[in-house]
């Protein structure tokens, strides 16, 4: 699964860290930023939404430090369905219920082992239909 990954400085000590954890198990392409230098968050969620759109990449994962701005920056990105998701279940449902491409995290929010643990529900979860499916379809028409 080839995999796209972003953070403004709030999370950039966590994406090295997504990394370095999947890196036998996924290909990652790094959108930046590369230092902990400040940067600003909509910059890098743009450019892994867009990435996605375009199937550069199969999902996304988005980081800032709270999650929140990344992700409202993502979601503006016609077709992107960013899900923030600091806990297991939220990281289950985004996938069963939303389709979520693109999961976003606060690198100020939640420590190194649930990240893990979050980002491998969100890679191994799938959509289930359904009901589910006409709900995203209308989303996409809005
Ligand atoms: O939603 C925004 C993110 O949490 C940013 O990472 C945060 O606002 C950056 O703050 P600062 O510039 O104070 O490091």
């Amino acid at each position: 699964m080839k995999i796209g990954i972003g953070s403004d400085h709030g999370g950039f000590d966590l994406k090295e860290i997504i990394k370095k954890a999947f890196k036998d198990k996924v290909e990652f392409v790094d959108y930046g930023t590369n230092s902990k230098d400040s940067v600003d968050y909509p910059d890098f969620g743009k450019r892994v939404g867009e990435a996605v759109v375009k199937g550069e990449i199969d999902r996304g994962i988005v980081i800032c430090g709270t999650g929140i701005g990344i992700s409202i920056a993502a979601n503006k990105v016609d077709g992107v369905r960013c899900a923030l998701c600091n806990d297991l279940f939220l990281a289950k449902m985004s996938r069963n219920h939303n389709n979520a491409n693109v999961l976003a995290m606060g690198g100020r929010v939640i420590g190194d082992v649930l990240a893990i643990e979050i980002v491998k529900v969100f890679l191994e979860e799938e959509f289930e239909g359904g009901r589910h499916a006409g709900r995203v379809e209308k989303i996409s028409k809005i």
